[in-house]
């Protein structure tokens, strides 16, 4: 089966920034007979300028292989990653360079995605110099940068370790915007933070996107993320996509019986949520 996440049965979206189509990973198996480990088995998925597209599974589903893929670093067996109508499944160095500038990622965990020994500065300024910025340019984008993310400016001389967690994932998340990308793979950008600190980083990834029309291809396990985030949402089950659509719809009356489960499982305070959340999956199940 090819899982689907474009815009509906034979409907691609024509303006999408990023299509994946049936694409394939997989990786070999363990010992030499062993059978290749197939991780995706053909999604397809398009993401429009601008928009989010969140990608909900459990743990071991291939929520970070696709954005690895996207980024060149997963093994494509087949199918097609087009980005801003390019063909990039198999760019070399010298093209994944220059995709830089629009293709970026925020990983999940702030305490290893930065390096210990750059300050904020210098981790800001590395991107920009590498393509091709003069120093003082490079030292008012970082400015800008800083300021953005709500960091005060003499953050740019200090060291990462001297951060909180969540001022490290913005100092990442400035990173990333540096080059003014047109889509950012957030991998659980917020997982590692504790909920205030979360909603903070939410928060500031929305504003970015409504100034800067970035896409963001948003991977979570948190199904109150997702839908606080997305615009549509995808959930991927065994390396399948199993239901695509509109964030809302998809979170509150998912189709799928794997989405309902998801939605099942989700923790929630609230006793009664958790009472009106089961008879609505259920209602729905039944319909
Ligand atoms: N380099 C690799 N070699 C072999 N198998 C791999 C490799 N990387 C990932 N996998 C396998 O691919 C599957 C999907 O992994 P992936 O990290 O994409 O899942 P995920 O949905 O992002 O999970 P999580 O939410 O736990 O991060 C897992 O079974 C994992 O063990």
């Amino acid at each position: 089966m090819t899982s689907d996440a474009t815009g509906g049965p034979g409907g691609e979206f024509p303006d999408a920034l990023l299509s994946l189509r049936d694409l394939r990973v997989s990786y070999p198996g363990k010992g030499r007979r062993a059978p290749r480990a197939r991780i995706l088995k053909g999604v397809s998925l398009d993401i429009r300028p601008g928009e989010t597209l969140g990608l909900v599974g459990e743990s071991g589903s291939g929520k970070t292989t696709i954005g690895r893929a996207v980024l060149g670093l997963a093994p494509v067996e087949s199918g097609t990653v087009t980005f801003a109508g390019s063909r990039i499944e198999r760019a070399g160095r010298a093209r994944r360079r220059a995709l830089a500038r629009d293709l970026q990622v925020v990983f999940q965990d702030p305490y290893t995605s930065l390096n210990p020994s750059l300050t904020v500065g210098d981790t800001l300024g590395e991107p920009l110099l590498g393509q091709g910025a003069g120093t003082k340019e490079a030292r008012a984008r970082i400015a800008e940068l800083l300021e953005r993310v709500r960091l005060p400016a003499d953050a740019a001389g200090r060291l990462p370790r001297e951060f909180s967690g969540g001022q490290r994932q913005r100092v990442a998340i400035a990173r990333a915007l540096a080059l003014r990308p047109r889509l950012v793979i957030c991998d659980e950008p917020v997982s590692a933070l504790d909920l205030t600190t979360q909603r903070t980083v939410l928060e500031l990834l929305l504003e970015i996107q409504e100034e800067t029309r970035v896409a963001y291809l948003f991977v979570t396990h948190d199904l109150g993320v997702v839908r606080f985030m997305s615009h549509r949402v995808a959930v991927i089950q065994g390396g399948e996509l199993v239901e695509t659509g509109d964030a809302v719809q998809v979170t509150s009356e998912p189709r799928h019986p794997y989405t309902r489960a998801l939605m099942l499982a989700a923790p929630v305070a609230d006793v009664r949520e958790q009472r009106r959340r089961r008879e609505a999956a259920e209602l729905s199940a039944r319909s």
